[in-house]
């Protein structure tokens, strides 16, 4: 993934949430990036992502900061991604969708319609053949069903060298605003093209959204404590967009894809039994295989990104990987009463932000008048606090190293940017369990090169004992030959002469 945006929404206070705790909600804004927010059981913690919409935002605020530059982009052959997470009635389906997706005025209309409506702009003023292709998908307990034809309840993902992956048999809406291409087209769909053809802007859409529409009401809702109408499914629209020819290869083909998230929440907040539990346990499965691909792919271990340990990894998996971009909407309930549930949601969009701001990869502009400014205290103390958490999963040796490596590199804990203790740590750990990994088999090569080199020590040792051996051997025998010339040289010639060690 080149590039990920998180932004966070909190949606207003529901009717139910005031009467229970009045306008008391859970952050206090610092300011369109930063809160702070306030839980009765931890200490309050900043929180600061790439945008923040608080209760008064507009839809269109929304679309304009996180969609336009994806819509661009696929436009121009970059696969995107828009990802709306959150717990139960946090306000995933209303910023996608708005309150109804063919019902509602423009101020309220959600992500879906604008992104078509962008679309219709490009491919009525384009001199070029435009392809649009629309699918509406679920995944339910992990099967994936076709929303625009419900008799297709379990869809394979396949994937091919020009598609890329895709999911094998699913119904599309078609919109080509070129009339060769459509001669190509099934009765069926032709009609609706040509209908769309000659349809004004609203009309377009409005046909388009209608198909959508029926999508929507054949999603898989469930009842759960949190929601009376609760989505259980995890919705994708695919915007599969081609823009020019295939007769001079110069074919562009991007994808959008939108994504509605199944409620994030905990089981046991479900009050699940049952088949609704099964649901739950699906759903918080797939939420957390689409964290570790985010991890994996914003952290660099980029060899091994687990995109097949769920269908919506697997669907996602062009989407993400690869040129592509993505923004991840964390939807949250303002009230206290949520807090649990939106900490945790801060937390995954945290993850995934915090490394992205990681100044190694890409260096942020820091605007300096709206960031407090930090005193030493503040950053001594987030340190001290996260030696300290370390801890009890590390070695006590190993903390003491990284507190004088903290130290010796004047490394800085800036509140504004490590929100959470928890992932700052488990960040810090991992990044300490790659470090020591990282000095194992710097060691094991040393220990190879070392044991290479004895043993040539050793040849060579034996070579000279043996050189040594033979020199001792030759030393002896000269010796010997020498102590026998001199003990001749005593005896008087006459007597050695007739044996012959005497010439005559
Ligand atoms: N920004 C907002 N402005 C006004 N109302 C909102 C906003 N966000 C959400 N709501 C309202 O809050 C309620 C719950 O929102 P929504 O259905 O979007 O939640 P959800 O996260 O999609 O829940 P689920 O996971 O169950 O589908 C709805 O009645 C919706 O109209």
């Amino acid at each position: 993934m080149s590039n990920v945006t998180v932004c966070v929404r909190f949606r207003p206070l529901s009717h139910k949430e005031r009467k229970a705790n009045g306008d008391n909600v859970c952050f206090r804004k610092l300011d369109s990036e930063s809160f702070v927010f306030k839980y009765e059981r931890e200490e309050d913690v900043i929180f600061s992502f790439d945008k923040v919409f608080y209760e008064d935002a507009q839809q269109s605020d929304v679309y304009d900061f996180l969609a336009v530059p994806i819509v661009s982009d696929a436009i121009n052959g970059i696969n995107g991604t828009i990802i709306t997470y959150g717990q139960t009635g946090a306000g995933k389906t209303y910023s996608m969708e708005g309150p109804s997706i063919l019902h509602c005025n423009e101020q309220k209309t959600g992500l879906v319609q604008r992104v078509v409506d962008e679309l219709f702009v490009c491919l009525r003023s384009s001199a070029s053949t435009w392809t649009v292709k629309l699918s509406m998908v679920e995944i339910y307990l992990e099967k994936v069903r076709d929303l625009l034809d419900l008799s297709k309840d379990n869809l394979q993902i396949k994937e091919s060298k020009t598609q890329g992956i895709y999911i094998s048999g699913s119904t599309e809406i078609s919109i080509v605003n070129s009339s060769d291409a459509l001669e190509n087209l099934s009765v069926s769909v032709l009609e609706f093209y040509s209908e769309c053809l000659s349809l004004c802007r609203y009309e377009f859409i409005f046909a388009c959204l209608s198909k959508l529409q029926q999508g929507i009401a054949n999603r898989a809702v469930g009842e759960t404590q949190m929601n009376l109408a609760s989505s259980r499914s995890h919705c994708l629209y695919i915007f599969s967009v081609q823009h020019g020819s295939t007769s001079d290869e110069r074919v562009k083909a991007g994808k959008i894809i939108l994504v509605d998230l199944a409620g994030s929440e905990k089981v046991e907040k479900t009050g699940a039994e049952g088949r609704v539990l099964d649901e739950a346990k699906t759903i918080n499965k797939s939420l957390s295989a689409l964290g570790n691909v985010i991890n994996a792919l914003t952290t660099g271990k980029q060899n091994h990104v687990p995109f097949r340990d769920s269908k919506l990894t697997r669907i996602l998996q062009d989407a993400l990987g690869g040129n592509s971009r993505a923004a991840l909407l964390c939807c949250c309930s303002p009230s206290p009463s949520n807090a649990p549930e939106s900490l945790s949601t801060l937390r995954f969009g945290t993850r995934t932000k915090l490394i992205k701001a990681s100044p190694k990869s890409i260096p942020e502009v820091v605007d300096n008048a709206k960031k407090p400014i930090l005193g030493t205290h503040d950053q001594d103390d987030l340190r001290d606090r996260i030696l300290n958490k370390l801890r009890l999963s590390l070695k006590e040796e190993d903390v003491d190293l990284l507190e004088e490596l903290f130290l010796q590199e004047g490394i800085i804990f800036d509140p504004n940017s490590i929100t959470d203790i928890d992932s700052a740590c488990q960040d810090t750990a991992s990044e300490e369990i790659s470090l020591l990994m990282q000095a194992v088999e710097e060691l094991k090569g040393t220990v190879e090169e070392l044991a290479d080199e004895n043993q040539k020590l050793r040849r060579e040792l034996e070579v000279a004992r043996e050189i040594a051996a033979q020199a001792q051997l030759a030393a002896a025998a000269g010796a010997a030959a020498a102590r026998s010339r001199t003990l001749l040289d005593f005896v008087p010639a006459p007597l050695l002469r007739p044996f012959g060690f005497v010439p005559d």
